[in-house]
């Protein structure tokens, strides 16, 4: 792989703007990748579980990721999820990110059909990664959506025998043992992006040094700190902004999760990325109304 740079800090995973009628709003991509770039966020994660990739059609998400290459100019790196049910489906967007000029690719496992062993999963990969030339892959392990638990330490090992450019993992689990394992192997072999933004601190101290969060969109300052304290070994002021990250979570749970609430509060920051794709049901007036009154609740606009 030609010019691979291993990912430090904050990938934000970002949310898809939608206009009034529900289609995705490309036009909006420019003021979001501006404020990307005005913060210490070092790159994108497209797609994922905050841009509503199951709820987009496969034109949709190439549309989406050309918007966000030419938006970044290369201001900040953009990682493209392509994951898929649809191994052919995630073929196609393996191959168009790698001719879009994308950074890297990474996809979630088939959760429909489940791999059953590690050995599956990576014979679902392997083509996937193959069609995406010299692009860097990542394993984006969840298994609280996927319902795909195999060990990932082991994953790693066992593709990395047929997929030269796997390179770690984005690892959205609270499974810290498996984490560290996975972060040990072979003298830090692999990147091990922390996936939990709420307990960002427990990584790092396991030794993850990047992160991919759908809150650092909004809170990047918050996050930042973090990572800041946590390599100074200033661990009581990490553990105070992440104090905030919890307060911060706490509401958007509140108000259906990280893409639901996220998306909100995107608005709120002025940039307007609008609703959600149904089964995610639309924000009110009065939600917006209510959500801002907790945020203040929080201090969140001081954060
Ligand atoms: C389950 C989930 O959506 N996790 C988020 C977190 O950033 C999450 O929103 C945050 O930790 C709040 O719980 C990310 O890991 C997801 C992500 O990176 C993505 O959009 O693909």
């Amino acid at each position: 792989m030609n010019n691979y740079e291993r990912l430090e800090g904050m990938v934000a995973a970002t949310f898809t703007p939608m206009d009034e009628n529900g289609d995705v709003n490309l036009s909006v991509i420019d003021k979001y990748a501006d404020w990307i770039a005005s913060t210490p966020v070092k790159g994108v994660f497209v797609c994922g579980t905050t841009g509503e990739f199951s709820s987009l059609t496969i034109d949709e998400r190439k549309a989406i990721l050309e918007k966000w290459v030419a938006s970044a100019a290369k201001r900040f790196k953009v990682i493209a999820h392509v994951g898929s049910n649809c191994q052919r489906d995630a073929m196609e967007l393996a191959r168009h990110a790698a001719q879009t000029g994308a950074d890297a690719i990474a996809s979630i496992a088939p959760s429909f059909f489940k791999p059953g062993t590690v050995d599956e999963l990576v014979d679902f990969f392997a083509p996937i990664c193959q069609v995406a030339g010299e692009l860097p892959f990542y394993y984006y392990n969840m298994p609280s959506i996927t319902g795909v638990n195999l060990p990932v330490d082991k994953f790693l090992v066992e593709g990395k025998k047929k997929m030269p450019n796997l390179v770690g993992t984005k690892f959205t689990h609270n499974n810290l043992m498996e984490m560290g394992a996975c972060i040990d192997l072979e003298q830090h072999k692999f990147e091990v992006l922390h996936g939990f933004d709420e307990i960002l601190i427990a990584g790092l101290s396991m030794g993850a040094v990047a992160g991919v969060g759908s809150t650092y969109n909004y809170i990047p300052n918050v996050y930042h700190a973090i990572f800041e304290s946590m390599k100074k070994n200033e661990v009581e002021t990490a553990r105070a902004w992440q104090m905030k990250s919890i307060r911060t979570v706490e509401v958007i749970i509140k108000y259906g999760g990280g893409v639901r609430g996220g998306k909100a509060i995107m608005k709120l920051i002025g940039i307007d990325c609008g609703s959600c794709r149904l089964p995610i049901k639309a924000f009110s007036v009065e939600e917006y109304e209510k959500l801002k009154g907790d945020l203040d609740a929080i201090k969140f606009f001081e954060f």
